[in-house]
């Protein structure tokens, strides 16, 4: 049965918001504004989600999603205008920050979005693509193991996208009908710092070569049969390829590579490895904008020792180590911890320590052994922090924490616990377009400490 809603509201997780019979409707492709017609497709209790039937008062913010063929698989906003997607981020941020993280006064400031010199997309420099059973290559549609097969990719850098459509291509001559047995999944990387900054921007016109990483995760319990010759021809079939890996390859191989296994990165002149497991921020522009936010929210003094909590390859740490004592660096992947102190050397550094372990038990350790922390700067995965590590940050006192999330729940989440008993005060909350086209939001939220320690 179709029924007509009002749209009123857009929550994270990208589905617009109506009500009916008391019921909170959620409807993905819509926008706040609008007078829809759909369909329920799935009842909860107190909830129920919709399928869009017909838009029968579109909003003045909507426009042609510019490549369709991705709305279902990762960019669910892309029918919403780039000015219209960053005031939804930070009217997201604040709901959240309000009703989680019980903050009635949050202070949002407006989202920073892609320079407007700048398209919103073709901004990433990492992708992975789900190689589907049938030999499909593309990513997977949401809620679902479905594949949709690409034959581009408009969120990578133009000079990767180029990449990815030749591999894709020899990927398909290569396997045959076999593709689908053989492998699970092809990750573009690229070093595209260089070429993506907000003053040359990243025009699809100018594609150049930029060193690449590829890597194919093989079907676990396939038998690939010479994946050393696939990886040497894989290396040539594009310029700028600087390494080959081919993962879990079955039999007597385990993990193939030809070339490098990491690429060197610039973010604002400072140098960076990174090898194919470690993870590095994803939109080189904002990335940019990231540091400098979080630089200024800290304001580190030359005598602090700094904790960088989930510190990956030591992005932070990096601008971090030059306006402080001492960078205390944790990260529990191991190969983001060897990058991180190869780093160091890159940008000749001597005052950080790589720690490598989970930020809750070296917190721990750290605390134990009295070390000081003047301020902290953590960065967690989308579940956010441990609450070993928050119990830790409290009894440890850093004067201020600045919070780097890209899940503003879990930001919320862990902003109650820090604040809990008054401990600590939020100041304010900064959305960093990292993501545009999708509901995904990064954010740099300030905390000092409050009351007398
Ligand atoms: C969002 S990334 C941030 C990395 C880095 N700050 C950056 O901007 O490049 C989160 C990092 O936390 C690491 N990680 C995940 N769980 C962890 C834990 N419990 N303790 C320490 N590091 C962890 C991941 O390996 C990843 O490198």
């Amino acid at each position: 049965m179709s029924i007509d809603v009002e749209l009123t509201d857009l929550a994270y997780g990208g589905d617009a918001v109506g009500r009916y019979e008391g019921r909170v409707l959620f409807v993905p492709g819509g926008i706040p504004g609008e007078r829809v017609r759909v369909e329920i497709v799935e009842e909860r209790r107190g909830h129920a989600r919709a399928e869009l039937l017909e838009i029968l008062r579109p909003a003045p913010e909507r426009v042609e999603p510019a490549y369709p063929q991705l709305t279902d698989s990762g960019c669910q906003w892309q029918h919403i205008a780039y000015p219209a997607q960053l005031t939804w981020k930070a009217h997201i941020v604040r709901q959240l920050l309000v009703r989680i993280g019980k903050q009635p006064d949050a202070l949002v400031h407006p989202t920073i979005g892609m320079p407007a010199n700048v398209p919103p997309w073709h901004y990433r420099n990492y992708a992975v693509f789900t190689v589907g059973t049938a030999g499909e290559i593309g990513f997977k549609l949401t809620d679902s193991h479905d594949v949709q097969d690409l034959e581009e990719c408009g969120l990578l850098h133009p000079a990767l996208d180029q990449v990815y459509q030749l591999v894709r291509r020899k990927l398909i001559d290569y396997f045959g009908d076999t593709l689908g047995q053989m492998l699970q999944s092809v990750t573009i990387r690229g070093a595209i710092g260089a070429v993506s900054n907000s003053a040359t921007g990243i025009a699809p016109n100018a594609v150049k070569a930029v060193p690449t990483l590829l890597i194919l995760n093989a079907r676990p319990g396939s038998m690939m049969e010479n994946p050393h010759q696939l990886a040497q021809e894989l290396m040539t079939i594009a310029p700028g390829i600087v390494g080959v890996i081919i993962e879990r390859v079955g039999g007597r191989y385990g993990r193939v590579f030809v070339g490098q296994e990491f690429l060197t990165d610039v973010v604002l002149g400072r140098r960076f490895r990174i090898s194919a497991d470690s993870f590095f921020q994803v939109n080189p522009i904002q990335t940019s904008v990231l540091v400098e936010r979080a630089m200024a929210a800290l304001e580190p003094q030359r005598h602090e020792v700094v904790l960088d909590g989930y510190s990956g390859v030591g992005l932070f740490s990096t601008f971090l180590a030059s306006q402080c004592a001492r960078v205390i660096a944790v990260e529990s992947q191991p190969s983001a911890v060897m990058d991180a102190r190869a780093g160091c050397a890159l940008n000749n550094q001597n005052n950080i320590t790589a720690l490598e372990g989970t930020l809750e038990r070296i917190l721990n350790q750290l605390h134990y052994r009295r070390e000081r922390i003047d301020i902290a700067l953590v960065d967690p995965p989308r579940a956010g922090c441990h609450p070993k590590a928050l119990q830790a940050l409290q009894t440890m006192a850093p004067r201020a924490i600045c919070y780097v999330s890209c899940d503003p729940s879990t930001l919320a989440r862990d902003i109650a616990t820090l604040c809990s008993g008054g401990r600590y005060r939020l100041v304010s909350a900064q959305p960093v377009d990292m993501f545009p086209q999708t509901y995904h939001i990064e954010s740099v939220a300030l905390l000092v400490r409050a009351g007398k320690w």
